[in-house]
């Protein structure tokens, strides 16, 4: 029997982006979860009488950086808190001189460099294997780009995101590398938030938003955080303008994702049910629930 989903939007908000004064019966919430202490708090409301959860990724104010993100907090907490998918609204450097600052890129592929970060819900006691080889929910990148569009932002739709570790920028030969390598723009903090959204069963999607040319630009020697701020304030009211925009659309009930996003985990589990840890199992209540109660 096909099911109807009635959406509940997530919202990840980036550098720069740390709430949506737009939103309606506005309550920010502590959401707990026991993969640890999210971000932040998490605010709820409505667009256009749609659900919205807004999480500043990096808290308000930004006191965390990129590697102590507790990215498995943030996407239960968002699973714990109703939502069905989940928006990503990045700061990123540009890897290509036909994007430049001010662009926006709704990237399709991502390509893991970091390596200091918790990257899946699956541990010993429950070991499973998602495909991430499509990490973003084409639905979620058409209603994108068609929001963008219609608004007028110069938009890309495709391309690669490198995620590094940082804190630091890159240095100019990574820089080079990461371009031989044909990624479109480079960042932070898409990974593992991707593939951990994808374990959760919820749809994804980044919209990247140019705010320099990292170091391979022969006009920009070296990044700044000052320099991507001043880009990052125009791009966070347009960013604010396209979720307006997009979610009425997202938020109409539909059946499941026809890319399979929230049935990530119906051949993902290995571990033979005798064999699982049921502390494990408790934490994965909400990220995998839905094939644990069924197994
Ligand atoms: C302030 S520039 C570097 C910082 O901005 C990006 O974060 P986010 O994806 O949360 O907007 C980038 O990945 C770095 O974490
Ligand atoms: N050049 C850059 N490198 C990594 N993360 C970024 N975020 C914004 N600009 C960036």
């Amino acid at each position: 029997m096909s099911e109807t989903v009635t959406p509940v939007i997530g919202l990840i908000g980036g550098s720069g982006l740390y709430d949506l004064p737009g939103l309606q019966q506005r309550e920010w919430k502590r959401i707990e979860s026991p993969w640890g202490e999210p971000s932040d708090e998490i605010l709820h409301g409505t667009l256009s009488g749609v659900p919205v959860r807004f999480l500043p990724r990096h808290g308000r104010g930004h006191p965390t950086p990129p590697s102590r993100l507790n990215y498995r907090a943030n996407i239960d907490a968002m699973k714990r808190a109703g939502c069905t998918e989940i928006i990503s609204l990045s700061a990123v450097g540009s890897l290509k001189e036909e994007l430049p600052p001010g662009h926006f890129v709704i990237v399709d592929q991502f390509i893991d460099r970091t390596f200091a970060r918790e990257k899946s819900f699956f541990e010993t006691g429950c070991v499973g294997h998602v495909s991430v080889a499509h990490p973003v929910c084409p639905r979620l990148g058409d209603a994108l780009e068609a929001s963008a569009r219609k608004l007028g932002l110069p938009v890309t739709r495709g391309g690669t995101y490198m995620v590094m570790e940082g804190p630091q920028f890159s240095t100019k030969a990574e820089s080079l590398l990461y371009r031989s390598w044909g990624c479109s723009v480079i960042g932070m903090t898409n990974m593992p938030e991707a593939k951990l959204a994808r374990e959760a069963e919820l749809c994804y999607a980044t919209v990247a938003m140019v705010t320099d040319f990292d170091c391979w630009h022969p006009d920009h020697d070296a990044v700044t955080v000052d320099q991507v701020v001043k880009v990052l304030f125009g791009n966070a009211d347009l960013a604010r303008g396209l979720v307006a925009d997009v979610v009425p659309g997202l938020g109409a009930p539909r059946g499941h994702c026809p890319a399979g996003c929230d049935r990530a985990l119906d051949h993902a589990l290995i571990t033979a049910p005798e064999k699982r840890d049921p502390a494990l199992m408790a934490k994965l209540d909400a990220v995998a629930g839905r094939v644990l109660r069924a197994a």
